[in-house]
This record gives C-alpha cells, structure tokens and sequence, in this order.
C-alpha cells in the first residue's frame, strides 16, 4: 500500500528595501543606467505562499493601504513570472497556488514586486527541494529584475552594475525609518527617463558612497543622516513637486533627514530612535497624512516562515 501525498506548503516573507545611496550614471548602450547604491531592508514586508496543486491559481491579500486592484493577477505578476522562470530552468514539473500577503507599498520605490519575485523562488526551490545554490538564486533573481537580488539577499548591501552585482556592507546600526507611501505610484522606467532628460550630460561612473560607509560602520544616526544621497530624487520631486513641502514637513517635525525612497513616490525619513519615529508619525499625522509606517533595518532577506 502507498501512502496518498497531501499538498505540500511553503510561506517566504521578504522585506522592503530603502537606498541609503543611489548614485546613477548616464544610460549604457541597453537603456540600463550603471548604478552605485546602497541598500537597506526595512521591517515592511511581503508573504508569499506556494502549496503543491492541480490547477495553478494566484490570490492576493492587501494591507488596507494598498489597493488590491494595482497589483496585476496571472502571468502579469511578477511571482507568476518567477515561477515560471525556475521551473523552466530546473525541468521539475508540477503546478502550484500563489498566495501573495502584501504590505509593502506598490510602484512606491521600494521594490514590492521584487520583494514577492524573490520570495517565489526561494519558496519554489524549497517546496520542490531543488538544490538550487544560493549563486543559482542571485543568477535567476537578476534575470527577473535589477533589484531581485538584493531581495534574496536583505541586510545592507552595495549595488553595482545595473543594481544586480550585490555585496553585504559592514553596517553596525539599528536605524528607525518613517516611510510615507503615496496613494499613486511612480513608474521606475519613468523616473529614469525623466533623468535622462534632466541630467543629459551626467558621468558614465555613478557616484560611490564613501562617506555612507564609513556612518554606516559608525552606528550614529547624524552621521548617516549627512551622508544620504538619491540621484533620482530630482526627477522623482520634478514628477511630483508635492513630495518636497513633504520632506520639509517630515523634517520639521524633528526627522534627521527625509528623502525619496529609489525611484519614489515613497518618501522616507531617518529618525533618531523609536520615541523620534513616533514623534515623526504624529507630527505627520497632525499635517494630514494618513498612512504613515514606522519600519527599522537592517532586516533579514527572504527567508522562510515557520508553519504550525
Ligand atoms: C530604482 C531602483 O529601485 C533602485 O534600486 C532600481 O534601479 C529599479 O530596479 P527594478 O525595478 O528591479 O528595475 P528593472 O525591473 O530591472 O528595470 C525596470 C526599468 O527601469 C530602468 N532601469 C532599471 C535599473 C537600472 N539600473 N537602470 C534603469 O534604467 C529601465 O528602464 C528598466 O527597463
Ligand atoms: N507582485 C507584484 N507586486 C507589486 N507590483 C507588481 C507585482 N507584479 C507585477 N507588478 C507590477 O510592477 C509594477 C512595479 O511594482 P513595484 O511595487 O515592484 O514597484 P517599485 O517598488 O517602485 O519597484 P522598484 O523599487 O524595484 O523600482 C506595479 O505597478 C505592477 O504593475
């Protein structure tokens, strides 16, 4: 007598990222602009479930800030693409349901879509046990997206190349960040593009980040407050010019700095501490807006959930 499999299930949660850096040079001759950042994963996170099943299916659950109806379902979403690409690449047959828990802003610069593109492969490689390397992970994560990768990987990280060549960075603080997602999204091809445009005469080498690392190895908030710095701010504040009264605003009410987080429209601010960061949420709050996060990092990459 053989026993009956049941289906099996594996959750993956993975993190938000902020860039502490972006520098960004002039467009390369594949339309990919070189960059030299540094990434952070913060405390806001996506699930992504995958159980063992006949017929494939995709069902989503949004935190109350976010609209269900931005995210694509079926082969437009990203963890439908990512599932697709590993199972092509290790032959393994099968079909499975997607189960996406998502608290991480859409289209909002922080890489939401990457986030749950990460967590699908690493949920697949383990719900089949694949045997995929690490270095297999990262290769099939940057061929989903620039910032795959550093999904995979969390922490605090330098990016290279197109922003897939990741490294972990010495970082020695527990940094306490307010996030202010916005209700519309910014296209990340667009931000660049408005860079383009911008900046036609910028240098084909990105900006490093000295001064970050060495705040970074410090461990003091001041001195990473100095050393922030976004290359795609301007084009995201000239996008949308109500995003600087709100880095003002957030400043004001006692943040050490605020900035755009990536390609925006999320805007984020470095707080001193958690009592700062409540600070920051109520002063924020009192000037109406409504959706204000308190997140700290670095945080782990995707990783899997412990099921009962
Ligand atoms: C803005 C950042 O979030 C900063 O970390 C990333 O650079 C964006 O990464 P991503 O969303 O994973 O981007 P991808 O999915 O790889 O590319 C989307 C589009 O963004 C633009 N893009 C992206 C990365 C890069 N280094 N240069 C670019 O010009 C390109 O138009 C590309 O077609
Ligand atoms: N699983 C997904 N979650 C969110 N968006 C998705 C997903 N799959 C596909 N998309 C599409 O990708 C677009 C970009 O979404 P995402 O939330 O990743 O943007 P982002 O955070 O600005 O990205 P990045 O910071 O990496 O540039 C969305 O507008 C949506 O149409």
């Amino acid at each position: 007598m053989s026993a009956v499999e049941g289906p099996r299930t594996v959750s993956v949660r993975a993190a938000a990222k902020i860039n502490l850096h972006l520098g960004v040079g002039a467009a390369r001759d594949d339309g990919f602009h070189p960059l030299d950042t540094v990434y952070q994963a913060i405390s806001l996170y996506d699930d992504v479930t995958l159980t063992t099943a006949g017929v494939p299916s995709l069902s989503l659950q949004t935190a109350d800030y976010i609209e269900v109806g931005d995210v694509p379902f079926g082969p437009g979403n990203i963890a439908y693409q990512a599932l697709e690409l590993v199972r092509a690449r290790t032959g393994l047959p099968g079909t499975e349901r997607i189960e996406v828990l998502k608290s991480i802003p859409v289209a909002g610069g922080m890489a939401g879509g990457s986030a749950d593109a990460a967590a699908a492969l690493l949920a697949f490689d383990r719900l089949h046990a694949a045997g995929l390397t690490d270095d297999d992970l990262l290769a099939l994560a940057a061929e989903l997206g620039s910032d795959v990768p550093f999904s995979l990987l969390g922490g605090t990280a330098r990016g290279r190349g197109r922003g897939e060549l990741v490294e972990p960075l010495d970082d020695r603080g527990s940094w306490w960040w307010v996030a202010v997602p916005s209700t519309t999204g910014l296209s990340t091809p667009e931000v660049y593009r408005h860079f383009d445009r911008l900046f036609p005469d910028a240098l084909a080498e990105p900006a490093e980040p000295a001064d970050l690392l060495s705040a970074l190895a410090s461990g003091e908030p001041l001195r990473l407050a100095r050393t922030l710095h976004n290359d795609l701010q301007a084009p995201a504040l000239d996008l949308r010019p109500e995003l600087g009264a709100l880095i003002d605003r957030g400043e004001g009410e006692g943040a050490l700095r605020g900035l755009v987080s990536g390609s925006g429209p999320t805007c984020i601010f470095l707080c001193d501490s958690l009592d700062g960061a409540h600070a920051v949420v109520a002063g924020l709050q009192g000037a109406g807006h409504d959706v204000v996060l308190i997140a700290n990092g670095p945080v782990a990459g995707a990783h899997l959930l412990a099921r009962p």
